[in-house]
């Protein structure tokens, strides 16, 4: 089985910025696939790449086994690209410009799938207004239904969210992930690190044009990612033996960062014996947005 999408060496530079510089990543079919990074560390790039809009200065790319240049027409029918800028036709209607897609791919007698489609992303009462009289998230919807006309095994999204509302944002992920259910490589990249959290099993994160991180969701959480503690003391101290688990004083509340949840114990243990009582205790859990920002600062 070849994989949804494999990346070996990929190389691209805009005058005297690197953009990127030798990726290489490899998506297994089926996968739901994160691609994070901070602004301007690569990821629209690389995704322009795969979707045949620019091309690479040096290294390969492939899409269910296409390459991308070799074999623009199959790699292209392979993949679903959502762009991160709203580009639309100011003057087809939302039904026209899905049909004009269809045409595109050479697929005729479309219409139950883009009825399905217009249905899933609460497009059904636009699908007669032209696409420059709707909101931006509404267009956003339209760029969605767009890159899914050809049903591609392959769905890449860039920053789908940006801008959306919280209930377009829910009923966007549904969809998504019943495609997902059905099969369907998903590779999203998102600012929302919560929203990579939950939905993604694997993630790579990207900086200044490189793979700094490769693994899956919950591997990169327990290697990074810290929990707080935070504790109020009476007496208001901290004994030696935790201060290198020290991570901030806020008047009595001691902060504390753990790796396990079974360190607690132990920490506990200590305070009973120095007969320091705990008066009040938060504990948070780890998140991706602290294995993205030790990663990204490092
Ligand atoms: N067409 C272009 N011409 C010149 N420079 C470009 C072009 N496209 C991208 N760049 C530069 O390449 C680098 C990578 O940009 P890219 O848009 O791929 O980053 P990104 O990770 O998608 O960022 P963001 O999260 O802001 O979308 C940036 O320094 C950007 O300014």
């Amino acid at each position: 089985m070849f994989p949804a999408i494999e990346i070996r060496q990929v190389h691209k530079r805009f005058g005297t910025v690197q953009a990127l510089r030798g990726v290489d990543l490899s998506i297994q079919q089926g996968e739901f696939f994160a691609l994070l990074g901070p602004n301007g560390a690569g990821k629209s790039t690389l995704i322009n790449i795969l979707a045949g809009l620019a091309l690479a200065d040096s290294g390969n790319l492939k899409v269910l086994g296409h390459d991308v240049r070799a074999d623009y027409r199959e790699a292209r029918r392979s993949i679903g690209v959502v762009p991160q800028e709203l580009v639309y036709d100011a003057f087809f209607t939302v039904r026209e410009m899905l049909q004009f897609q269809s045409g595109y791919f050479n697929i005729r007698n479309n219409d139950a799938w883009i009825d399905e489609l217009l249905e899933s992303l609460g497009l059904t009462d636009k699908a007669d207004a032209y696409v420059r009289t709707l909101s931006g998230g509404m267009k956003r919807r339209v760029l969605v239904a767009q890159a899914l006309v050809h049903k591609p095994p392959v769905i890449v999204l860039d920053e789908p969210t940006a801008g959306v509302d919280v209930e377009l944002r829910q009923s966007l992920w549904g969809f998504i992930r019943r495609l997902n259910r059905e099969g369907h490589t998903i590779v999203l990249t998102t600012h929302y690190l919560e929203e990579a959290e939950t939905l993604c099993s694997r993630v790579a994160m990207l900086k200044q044009g490189e793979v700094v991180a490769l693994d899956t969701t919950a591997n990169l959480l327990n290697r990074y990612a810290a929990i707080q503690v935070s504790m109020r003391l009476d007496p208001p101290r901290l004994p030696d033996i935790l201060q290198p688990l020290s991570s901030g004083q806020d008047g009595e509340v001691f902060k504390l960062s753990l790796k396990h949840h079974a360190e607690l114990e132990n920490v506990l243990r200590v305070l009973r014996e120095a007969g320091i009582s705990v008066a009040e205790l938060g504990v948070s859990k780890p998140d991706l947005e602290d294995v993205f920002l030790k990663l990204v600062r490092s």
